[in-house]
């Protein structure tokens, strides 16, 4: 199970994060990441942490003011980039350029969905993985593995149904080892989640309970 930890725009620490990141990662052997800001892209990497960018636009180099190139993040150090996260949708043209713009970058893709018939069409896109997120768990002290178990595996049949290659993640109010070991039960291959650690008194031992699960 690999462990992406989103921090949105929380006024969390990203080096804080990202140092108990690193050091639980090396201590469990767990694969974890961390996706700050796109300003904090190149100081979370600088920590040695897998480090994910939440998103990347559609557009190569030219007159494209605001917009976060794959290039410039995997030039700060991104090995991985979200696509389309529930708080920063997309039109579907635009999941596909910023699929194919993380492509010529080498950044590896997670493409977030909303529901499993949305995973079935971000898989036909071809990213590395998609994320399923009910929005209305996003945040919650519940986890999605506990409260719609169901919706990851419809998850995880739609996207084999369209290309076996396509891991399937899941998140939404996932915050302890339980929800990560019951997600995995359910098939998923990841993990997405954002407050259980971001909003931690303690990001280190929320970490350390998460990799527990695996
Ligand atoms: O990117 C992370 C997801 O939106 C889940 O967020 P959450 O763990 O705060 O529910």
């Amino acid at each position: 199970m690999f462990i992406l930890v989103n921090l949105k725009a929380y006024p969390c620490d990203p080096i804080d994060v990202a140092t108990a990141a690193r050091d639980v990662a090396e201590a469990s052997g767990a694969r974890i990441a961390i996706s700050p800001q796109a300003a904090d892209v190149a100081r979370v990497a600088e920590t040695g942490v897998e480090t994910w960018a939440q998103h990347v636009s559609p557009n190569a180099h030219g007159s494209h003011t605001g917009s976060t190139l794959a290039e410039a993040v995997a030039d700060n150090g991104a090995e991985g980039t979200l696509i389309n996260h529930s708080e920063n949708r997309l039109k579907l043209a635009d999941v596909d350029g910023s699929v194919r713009a993380a492509e010529r970058a080498n950044l590896e893709t997670i493409v977030c969905a909303n529901n499993p018939a949305q995973v079935g069409a971000a898989a036909a896109l071809g990213p590395d993985a998609v994320a399923v997120e009910p929005p209305e768990l996003i945040g919650g002290d519940v986890s999605v593995s506990t409260a719609d178990p169901g919706i990851v595996e419809d998850a995880v049949a739609a996207a084999e149904a369209v290309d076996p290659a396509v891991d399937v993640f899941c998140g939404a109010g996932v915050s302890t080892g339980d929800d990560v070991a019951a997600a995995g039960d359910l098939g998923a291959s990841g993990i997405l989640l954002a407050s259980g650690v971001a909003k931690a008194d303690d990001p280190r031992a929320a970490l350390e309970d998460l990799v527990g699960g695996i």
